[in-house]
């Protein structure tokens, strides 16, 4: 019954453990209310006064008193319990997605992960303050007080002890329906939360096609089928507590026509009648309260169930850590058979027996038709993807991945697309020298390209820009990513992605001048379409179908007029 993702939590046993020694507390709080309210009621029935109850009546409030304190101090213990728990759980959600990385986050959608880590964890905290309480008080409170009824009437406690097996097998077979269709609203969520996050990344693109109106359908079509789920959930919620509901009272109902039988026949007394019958719905109410919020906190225990299926999530294999300082002509990569897929259950290999090795400083260009596995490969040396066996050789040490601090510390990555945050110009261009110069940021700024820019912002490079703010084209944006690596010459392996794919012919140009200079001295891996920088390289990978299919120099290749020269012809032709 209990969840069991619920003990994967930080301290979830000595809280439950707390909560059941709260609920006998309870318990007993909740007898003697029903105890001397009895005998007070019992003794003005038979002619005493109502001074002489006061000390009855004084200590029923004191137990109420005392119920409401202990309720009150519970659930302010939770609630800073859950949250602090359900900020833990976020934390470790985040730290994991970084550690899966980018192609984690794409193959589950952005959207997903954002609302899991913002609106899911606000579910988990309600899940946790709800759950646990109801949970013990279910299971500790009802018995207490079965014990006591017995002490008081036997048929009567007979009376609750059968129905009680009976509403529990009602809740699970509601509960069941209920989880279904919850698993099935979730779904619905994710998918919605997913489509809507693709829908506004692709408004242009729609709008520009003409699709946005047929799009608008699809959304509405999407969050349609998510509010039947939700109605649908809610359906069997109201239904379960109508049932429950229906079943004790009846219960409760037939306790107390046994009793007044009991009473008329005057088999027994006042007292311990009263006693029972206000006890009886008491024994029912952890039941009713467990299983009113149980649908409410459904949402929560799948989101909880989702983040751990994360945290479960294989990681890359732990290596032994790389010393490398700063990579020099001595330093060797080889990468031998290498092979990798984005996908455990793929059966199509994306990069197939890569053999390629390389010594010291210098310019390699990888060049191959679109979906060759050029930017896969850039991902893999950029520690972003795992191959499948231990194949690559830095130095000595061989490893399956590259995402290894000292190899990372050395790093600067230009991808297709790159991120820029949400900050200013000069902020987005410090990102890997936050400690940057004025000055030392202009230079970057003007040998990215990017000075007539700069000039035309509102705030020149305290303009803020990124999502939400001043937008950037493009081929800015890459010469922002640009200006990131003239501005950092401390990472010496440079990892560059189509920098150049939005540039015009001119800016490239330009461009290129001053950026041949910045590879001096570094290693440098060029994915390109783009061949007149292939002139410039001094070793050639060509692509194909995830294979490297030739390599050299580019005076060998042009000779050899094998792979290379074909796709040279290729992109002529096209
Ligand atoms: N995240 C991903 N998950 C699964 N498959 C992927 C992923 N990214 C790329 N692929 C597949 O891997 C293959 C190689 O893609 P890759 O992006 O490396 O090619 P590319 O040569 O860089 O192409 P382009 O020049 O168009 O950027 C393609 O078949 C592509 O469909």
């Amino acid at each position: 019954m209990i969840d069991k993702n619920l003990f994967r939590i930080d301290k979830t046993r000595p809280v439950l453990i707390g909560l059941a020694g709260l609920g006998v507390l309870q318990a007993l709080l909740i007898i003697g209310q029903a105890y001397f309210l009895s005998k007070a009621i019992s003794a003005l029935w038979n002619g005493s006064s109502v001074a002489s109850q006061t000390t009855e009546m004084g200590i029923f409030f004191i137990c109420f008193l005392l119920r409401q304190v202990l309720n009150f101090l519970r659930d302010r213990y939770l609630d800073s319990y859950a949250y602090e728990q359900s900020k833990v759980v976020r934390q470790q959600l985040l730290d994991k997605v970084f550690r899966l990385g980018p192609n984690f986050v794409q193959k589950e959608g952005t959207g997903n992960m954002v609302t899991m880590a913002i609106e899911g964890i606000a579910q988990i905290e309600n899940y946790l303050t709800l759950i646990l309480p109801k949970i013990t008080n279910m299971m500790v409170i009802p018995w207490v007080i079965l014990i006591f009824v017995f002490t008081q009437d036997i048929r009567s406690g007979i009376i609750l002890l059968l129905v009680f097996p009976i509403i529990i097998l009602f809740m699970i077979i509601l509960g069941y329906a209920a989880r279904a269709k919850a698993d099935r609203q979730y779904e619905g969520y994710q998918l919605l939360s997913n489509h809507f996050l693709d829908s506004l990344r692709g408004l242009e693109t729609l709008n520009f096609l003409g699709l946005s109106k047929k799009y608008e359908k699809n959304v509405y079509g999407i969050s349609e089928d998510y509010r039947k789920a939700t109605m649908s959930t809610l359906k069997i919620a109201i239904l379960s507590t109508f049932a429950l509901d229906f079943f004790t009272t009846l219960s409760v109902a037939i306790v107390a026509v046994f009793l007044g039988f009991k009473l008329m026949n005057g088999e027994m007394m006042l007292f311990p009648a009263l006693t029972t019958l206000i006890l009886a719905p008491d024994f029912f109410l952890p039941l009713r309260d467990f299983s009113s919020d149980y649908h409410a906190t459904l949402d929560g225990g799948n989101t909880l169930k989702s983040i751990f299926n994360i945290l479960d999530k294989k990681e890359f294999e732990e290596q032994e850590n790389l010393s490398l300082d700063a990579w020099s002509e001595a330093d060797s990569l080889t990468l031998t058979g290498l092979t990798l897929k984005y996908d455990e259950e793929a059966t199509e290999k994306t990069l197939e027996d890569i053999n390629f090795s390389w010594k010291g400083y210098g310019k390699i260009g990888v060049v191959g038709l679109s979906g060759s596995g050029k930017s896969t490969l850039i991902k893999l040396l950029g520690g972003f993807l795992e191959a499948e066996e231990p194949s690559i050789r830095v130095n000595s040490q061989l490893t399956n991945h590259l995402r290894l601090k000292s190899w990372q510390d050395q790093l600067l990555y230009v991808p297709q697309d790159p991120y820029i945050f949400h900050a200013s110009l000069k902020d987005n261009i410090r990102f890997y020298q936050p400690q940057a110069s004025e000055r030392d940021i202009l230079i970057a700024v003007e040998r990215a390209g990017l000075l007539e820019v700069v000039k035309d912002l509102p705030e020149g490079l305290e303009t803020i820009i990124g999502e939400g703010a001043h937008a950037l084209s493009g081929g800015q944006l890459q010469r922002v990513a640009i200006a990131r690596a003239f501005l950092d010459n401390n990472r010496q392996i440079l990892l560059f992605d189509e920098p150049t794919a939005h540039l015009d012919v001119e800016t490239e140009a330009e461009l290129k001048s001053t950026m041949l200079p910045l590879f001096e001295n570094h290693l440098v891996f060029f994915a390109t379409h783009r061949l007149h920088w292939m002139k410039e390289m001094d070793y050639i990978l060509v692509m194909k179908d995830g294979q490297i299919v030739e390599q050299g120099t580019y005076t060998e290749l042009r000779q050899k007029k094998g792979a290379y020269h074909e796709f040279v012809e290729q992109l002529k032709g096209e």
